[in-house]
């Protein structure tokens, strides 16, 4: 072969992966092409100003715990969680990447095509995000407003009623006691009776405290916190109806 051919040959086999690749958008950002970064950088952006987000479901149910328990409601379950409890019965929420990310316009049109107006905002850990828009969006369409959250980021949004489950994995942002209307403590082990009673100390006199058992310990701890909220009287039990019902 030409000493050409061998130069030409051998420069296809090297460069033409590399542009592939590069196009694609398969190589590390940092070297990714500049319009694939320029994209990406403006979900970024949208997502750190709450106005889309990653949307692991959202689902049309009745709302299985805590006070609202047996309400027909719409969730919507955002994903990406940094709390990591071992117990957690939803760790496919956990990495944010592995879900799209919507608009929130998309987000609220689609909760609109049910006939409830009680919508969750629940997760992966949905205090992660800037709640703000979302809320103000979904208030605007006549929608009340609940959250599920272990309060393990800065509070934000205009919520109904805040639903406050503390966890020993995370310890919460202090921005969450003003606003918990209901504190839920998961009850795993033993220890998590007092881990109750220290966060009931910290939440407003409003606030309703509830004991919920964690769900694989339940048959051994239901009994144990039915005798501890007969004894202390300012606990409610919650229980997750909905697995009960086998419903979302
Ligand atoms: C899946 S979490 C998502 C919202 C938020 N990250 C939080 O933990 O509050 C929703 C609710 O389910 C509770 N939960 C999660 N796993 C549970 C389990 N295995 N048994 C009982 N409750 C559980 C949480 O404590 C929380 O109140
Ligand atoms: N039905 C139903 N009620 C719930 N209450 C809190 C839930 C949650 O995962 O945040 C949940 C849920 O996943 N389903
Ligand atoms: S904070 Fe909530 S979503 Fe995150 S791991 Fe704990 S229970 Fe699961
Ligand atoms: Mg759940």
């Amino acid at each position: 072969m030409e000493n050409s051919n061998v130069f030409l040959t051998v420069f296809q086999f090297v460069t033409f992966p590399i542009l592939k690749y590069y196009l694609c958008g398969i190589i590390h950002p940092a070297v990714q092409s500049p319009a694939l970064s320029k994209i990406q950088m403006n979900i970024d952006e949208a997502v750190a100003h709450g106005v889309q987000l990653p949307l692991m479901e959202a689902f049309y149910t009745i709302q299985g715990e805590g006070k609202f328990t047996g309400h027909p409601a719409y969730f919507i379950r955002l994903g990406g969680c940094d709390v990591g409890c071992v117990w957690c019965d939803v760790k496919e929420s956990w990495d944010s990447g592995k879900w799209p990310v919507l608009s929130i316009e998309r987000i609220v049109e689609d909760a609109l095509a049910y006939p409830g107006r009680l919508v969750v905002i629940t997760g992966g850990e949905p205090l992660m995000y800037d709640l703000g828009p979302l809320t103000a969006l979904l208030k605007e369409k006549g929608f009340t407003t609940n959250i599920e959250t272990s309060g393990a980021h800065p509070y934000s949004g205009d919520f109904d009623w805040v639903c406050f489950s503390p966890k020993k994995f995370k310890k919460p942002h202090p921005s969450i006691y003003a606003e918990a209307d209901e504190l839920k403590v998961v009850i795993f082990h033993q220890s998590d009776f007092s881990f109750a009673e220290e966060h009931a100390e910290l939440v407003k006199s409003t606030c309703e405290l509830r004991l919920q058992p964690e769900w694989s310990k339940a048959e051994k701890f239901t009994p144990v916190i039915i005798d501890y909220a007969k004894n202390h009287p300012k606990w409610k039990i919650s229980l997750q109806t909905h697995k009960f019902m086998d419903i979302p």
